[in-house]
């Protein structure tokens, strides 16, 4: 129940605007002025009331950020707006899970203020502890732009599908991760390229190695999973892989081979523990995750009832993620409570994720070999002692093919393989023998493969 801290009325008869201080003017807090401005009458009409924007904090005062701030007390210190006596809802837009927004969020909640925030980084991290600072103050945390931007994702897996026991969620969970691959398949342009485009649009974090580096999508996955499973994950026990290894050659081996290579979080439920993960994956190019494209996310759940659902929108970017802030404050406004990880936080544990040699998967391999006979009974007999089985294998000479050990006629050539399903320690061990034989050249890639 909320108190009346969210206005200052007792519910259906509250008229009185919601004043909201707005701490980060970046891309999502910019954009929320623009949006709550641009929809003030519809936002007015679904909240019961107005939404009004009475205090703001950023870094730069003086940044023209393409709205007019004139009216608004502006802090310098943006914890201050946890305690601005014209402030009821505090709306944290800054990032991160330490510092400034950690600080302006407990210190609000302690105050007994509704917080509405965006940041997966600190609801992955210390989701369990402010869960429980929210419910002693007996105030919302509201969070769904944390995950999948514009997509209602904490809503359909904590609110919509509330009744069943989910056994997966995941998807496809970062939009400049997506952008990135999409675009180097579809043109061929070069990684940084296309980086620094995702940065330009605004759908990249600060720390850009967040989003390629596979963290910014374990964040989010960490906070569907626990959403889905009822406790919150334990973020250092997420196995997290970016995609930064992912060469041209494997985005052209995976059409060859009929598949597309996305950025996937994986979260399941099984009879020993629960699996989250975060890493590229191989899926079916005619899996409907396949053709999610560009700044697209997709979340895909699935419950013993309700079967399998995927939710496809912008994962990124100014526009869609307003409109999940946005919604959270219409919430906050009409009066709706919904515990942060959807059941009492009193005596919550954490939930430590399995560690990756219970994973199972099938696996594509790309190893760089010299091409002389040999090579592929040497690397199979590896996989036929681990017990790995292969599907299928496919040996491309290049034309760009050069020696890389100076030896003339010896050149190195790409050797892909595919395997049946086999478990990750396996793997791991057969890869570690195949690095080190003579013929194989650096590190072979592994990438798992998913049906999607
Ligand atoms: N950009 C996007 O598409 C999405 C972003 N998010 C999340 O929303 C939050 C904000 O992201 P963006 O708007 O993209 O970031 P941004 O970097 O564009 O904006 C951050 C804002 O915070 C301010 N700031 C930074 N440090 C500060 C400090 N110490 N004190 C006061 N203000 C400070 C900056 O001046 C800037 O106005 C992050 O948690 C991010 O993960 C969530 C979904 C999508
Ligand atoms: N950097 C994130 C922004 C949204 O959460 C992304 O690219 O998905
Ligand atoms: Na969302």
């Amino acid at each position: 129940m909320i108190a009346d801290s969210a206005g200052g009325q007792a519910r259906g008869a509250i008229t009185a605007p919601l004043r909201i201080g707005i701490a980060g003017l970046g891309t999502v807090g910019a954009g929320l002025v623009k949006l709550l401005r641009g929809n003030e009458t519809i936002v007015a009409a679904r909240a019961g009331r107005p939404i009004t924007i009475t205090a703001v904090a950023a870094r730069d005062r003086t940044r023209d950020r393409g709205v007019d701030l004139s009216g608004l007390t502006w802090h310098d210190d943006a914890a201050a707006l946890a305690t601005d006596p014209d402030v009821d809802v505090v709306v944290e837009l800054i990032g991160g899970a330490e510092g400034v927004a950690r600080r302006l969020v407990t210190t609000a909640l302690e105050a007994g203020r509704p917080v509405v925030t965006a940041n997966k980084a600190l609801i992955a991290v210390h989701g369990a502890e402010l869960a429980a600072l929210a419910e002693r103050a007996g105030v919302p945390l509201m969070f769904e732009a944390a995950v999948a931007g514009g997509i209602p994702a904490i809503k359909t897996v904590r609110e919509g599908l509330a009744a069943d026991r989910l056994t997966r969620v995941g998807g496809i969970l970062n939009g400049t991760c997506n952008y990135i691959m999409t675009a180097m398949r579809e043109s061929g342009r070069p990684f940084a390229d296309v980086l620094a485009e995702a940065q330009a649009l605004g759908y990249a974090e600060a720390d850009p190695s967040t989003d390629v580096d596979g963290i910014d999508a374990a964040h989010k996955l960490a906070i569907l999973a626990g959403l889905a499973f009822g406790r919150p994950v334990a973020f250092a026990s997420v196995h997290v892989e970016g995609i930064r290894g992912i060469d041209a050659l494997d985005l052209d081996f995976a059409r060859a081979l009929g598949y597309r290579i996305k950025l996937l979080g994986l979260a399941r439920r099984r009879d020993d523990g629960v699996e989250a993960r975060v890493h590229p994956c191989l899926v079916p190019e005619k899996a409907p995750i396949a053709q999610v494209d560009g700044v697209f996310n997709a979340v895909v759940v699935e419950g013993a009832f309700v079967g399998r659902l995927m939710l496809e929108g912008r994962g990124a970017g100014e526009g869609p993620t307003a409109t999940a802030v946005a919604a959270d404050l219409i919430d906050v406004a009409r009066g709706s409570a919904v515990p942060v990880w959807g059941r009492s936080a009193d005596g919550l544990t954490q939930i430590e994720a399995l560690p990756r040699t219970a994973f199972h998967e099938e696996y594509y391999l790309r190893l760089n070999v010299h091409d002389r006979p040999g090579v592929i009974a040497d690397v199979t007999a590896v996989l036929r002692d681990h017990g790995v089985s292969l599907r299928s294998m496919l040996q491309h000479g290049r034309a760009d093919a050069v020696p890389q050990d100076g030896t003339a006629g010896d050149p190195s050539v790409p050797l892909v393989l595919v395997t049946h399903r086999t478990r990750e320690s396996a793997m791991m061990e057969a890869l570690g023998r195949i690095a080190a034989l003579s013929a194989v050249i650096g590190a072979p890639a592994m990438i798992r493969i998913d049906p999607g």
